[in-house]
């Protein structure tokens, strides 16, 4: 030290003052908290931890290499899928609800990059073999290496992006189309199928009318009867209205059990303008040929088979019922061979045209119409009965058997023309309660009207008689059930519930998957048909849902004009139509008829039997019988013959008769009473109205 003074810094109490120290410290500090130095770097621990990393990632490198390829395959797998199934376009059409419409061109373009796809792996190909064979293992090598590393990259772990993205289900409908894998989760959905069960496809989705078809095989134990009975379900699962799902049973050769054709319409198959009848456009038709009578969902033709059947159409009001029985009446009405017999009892102006073609024909609903309709029963009958006799007498080439063949129908001199009995709100006739006396035994006019449609239901259709009844109240109080049961064609247009449904179209039928009361209230005219035969939809088809064609008034009434015009030409116009108010049978008579009995036959208690033998001819040739002239010639005592004689139901009357004195006043019989107690008595003896 040589006692000069030097510039010091300040100096603190208690710091050690130590220049080199205080250097080293600044520099470290700012190391440590530099930006720029790695982390790794900044202190000793780090780096070996680091050094570790790095080992290990070295190591694992392999492995996260070969996985990031495979993931990059997947993804290039999915990308390409998408891009040749066209599924942008698709999704945009399927958000837009145009799928439909835009089937064709993604079709087109799926076909396309299809052949995109085969003619670049082609290529592709040649283009590496070639190199190879020029080049050697190389070209190999460096392919496999620089698609290994595109692959690496494309499907490279990503943060964020863990497992699939979850999606939101656009609009399911039509989907099932383009992917089976849709339509079998729909059905597992819908409990069709189980969880582990799927579908096979007998043929691929195509499009069929205004929808699409599919048919598919179910499962083994499966049955197409229970995906019939669960369509709504199903259409749920597929998200589309039931209305526009349609599914039934393959049967026959191609089909069976566990085969179901499904089709579905792009949409409500029933908004879309009712059809006319096709029966406008036509001269005249053959009653024999099934009717016209609508159109299924897919616009296919429903025809009605008639003859040897008889039809029951049951609605609430104003939902189609009276169009479809024209329908029904319109086939027949064109074939100028056909009589009818139509009753009215809605008394509107809905039948006023068919007046100017019917045989019989009557609108109204008091007990008049009714009797008179009762007495229209009986005189159809004893046509039948009268039928069935003379088919006796046929030889087997006109009539092989007990059925009225379309040659006999058209036979003048057989008459026996197809007669159709239409009755609309036939419930009205059904609970008429007016009292008749039947064979002695005390009905409303109703009960009997049940008793003698329900043996011309079992009965006369083989004779060639059809019965067509339509009813507002298809309840089980106004049908009886045992007229609902041989009553072969049903319709159901809407009713109110599902028990209604059933009494028209059948016991269970709501179960199998037919309830009319499901049907929507705008939707006129639209029914579920149970056929008694073979329709368009096969023999097998259990019920169909029909739209019935539409007949407006002024239609029917052309259709009912030519019909007259036919008969007139044909000369078959006959009964009311043609002027001849032909008297009616007296029930008694027409019982007579039924039993094919002549008055001999009848056995006779007494003293009716004895007046008989009395009489000899004299029943017939004599109008009267003085009481005084038959006590003397039977010997008997009067009052006792006379209370007989009314418990037989003849009663006495007074009349002018001429004797060798003059004329005189005198108690007697009338024979025509006398017959008519014969002929009661001889019905009483024949099956009753019940047992027909
Ligand atoms: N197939 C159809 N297409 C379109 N509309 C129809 C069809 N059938 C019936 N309608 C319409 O439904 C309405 C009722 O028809 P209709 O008179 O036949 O019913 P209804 O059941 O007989 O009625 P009501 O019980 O009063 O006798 C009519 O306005 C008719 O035009």
């Amino acid at each position: 030290m040589s006692g000069e003074l030097v510039p010091a810094e300040q100096v603190f109490e208690g710091e050690l003052v130590d220049e080199r120290a205080a250097l080293v410290r600044r520099v470290e500090t700012t190391w440590r908290y530099s930006r720029v130095v790695p982390p790794a770097l900044k202190s000793r621990e780090a780096l070996k931890l680091a050094a570790k990393d790095a080992l290990a990632w070295v190591l694992r490198a392999p492995l996260r290499c070969v996985s990031a390829v495979g993931r990059g395959l997947v993804v290039a797998a999915r990308g390409w899928r998408n891009w040749v199934r066209v599924r942008d376009y698709r999704d945009a059409a399927e958000q837009s609800e145009k799928l439909a419409d835009k089937f064709v061109e993604i079709r087109a373009l799926t076909l396309f990059r299809w052949k995109v796809t085969g003619t670049v792996l082609l290529a592709g190909g040649a283009v590496i073999t070639v190199a190879w064979v020029l080049y050697g293992d190389l070209v190999l090598w460096s392919v496999g290496g620089v698609g290994a590393a595109v692959l690496a990259i494309v499907g490279r772990a990503k943060d964020g992006s863990p497992g699939r993205k979850s999606v939101l289900a656009g609009p399911r409908t039509l989907t099932w189309t383009m992917d089976s894998q849709v339509l079998v989760d729909a059905f597992r959905d819908a409990k069709l199928i189980g969880k582990d069960e799927s579908l096979r496809l007998v043929d691929r989705a195509s499009r069929q009318g205004a929808g699409w078809a599919i048919t598919v095989d179910l499962p083994a134990t499966r049955k197409a009867a229970d995906v019939v009975k669960h369509r709504e379900d199903l259409a749920s699962a597929l998200a589309v209205d039931e209305i526009q799902l349609s599914v039934e049973r393959v049967r026959g050769n191609g089909g069976h059990a566990g085969r179901v054709a499904m089709w579905v319409a792009d949409e409500d198959p029933y908004a879309s303008p009712p059809i006319g009848t096709p029966l406008l456009a036509v001269e005249r038709w053959d009653a024999w040929r099934p009717v016209p009578f609508g159109t299924n969902a897919r616009g296919r033709r429903i025809d009605l088979p008639l003859v040897w059947t008889s039809v029951l159409i049951g609605a609430i009001p104003r939902q189609g019922k009276t169009m479809a029985e024209r329908l029904a009446a319109a086939g027949l009405i064109l074939d100028p061979y056909a009589r009818l017999y139509v009753a009215d009892f809605k008394n509107g102006k809905d039948w006023q045209a068919a007046e100017q073609v019917a045989h019989r024909f009557m609108a109204g609903d008091d007990s008049e119409h009714v009797l008179a309709f009762l007495d229209w029963l009986v005189e159809l009958v004893a046509d039948v009965q009268r039928r069935y006799r003379r088919m006796q007498d046929l030889d087997d080439v006109t009539c092989p058997e007990s059925k009225v063949t379309p040659a006999m129908s058209r036979d003048p001199s057989l008459d026996m023309p197809i007669t159709a009995l239409i009755v609309d709100e036939v419930h009205i006739a059904l609970e008429d309660r007016t009292p008749v006396v039947v064979q002695g035994k005390k009905l409303t006019a109703g009960e009997q009207i049940g008793e003698l449609l329900t043996w011309l239901a079992k009965k006369a259709p083989a004779a060639g008689l059809v019965l067509v009844l339509a009813t507002q109240r298809p309840d089980s109080n106004t049908i009886p059930s045992k007229l609902r049961a041989v009553l072969g064609s049903r319709f159901a247009l809407r009713v109110m519930d599902w028990r209604d449904s059933n009494i028209v179209l059948g016991e269970q039928m709501n179960t199998r998957g037919y309830d009319s009361s499901r049907l929507l209230p705008s939707h006129k005219g639209v029914g579920i048909l149970r056929p008694d035969g073979e329709t368009q939809a096969g023999a097998d088809v259990l019920a169909l849902t029909v739209r019935t064609f539409y007949m407006p008034n002024e239609d029917w009434r052309a259709i009912c004009e030519r019909g007259r015009a036919l008969r007139e030409a044909e000369g078959t116009l006959t009964g009311q139509a043609a002027g001849q108010e032909t008297p009616l049978v007296h029930r008694a008579e027409a019982a007579r008829e039924i039993s094919g009995a002549s008055l001999d036959e009848i056995e006779l208690p007494e003293p009716l039997a004895a007046v008989v033998d009395y009489l000899g001819d004299g029943l017939d040739e004599r109008e009267f019988v003085p009481t005084a002239e038959l006590v003397e010639a039977l010997n008997v005592e009067p009052t006792t013959f006379g209370k007989d004689m009314g418990d037989l139901g003849c009663r006495p009357t007074r009349q002018y008769v001429q004797e060798e004195e003059g004329t005189r006043r005198v108690r007697g019989y009338l024979t025509a009473n006398i017959r008519a107690a014969i002929v009661e008595i001889g019905s009483s003896g024949l099956p009753g109205v019940d047992q027909l």
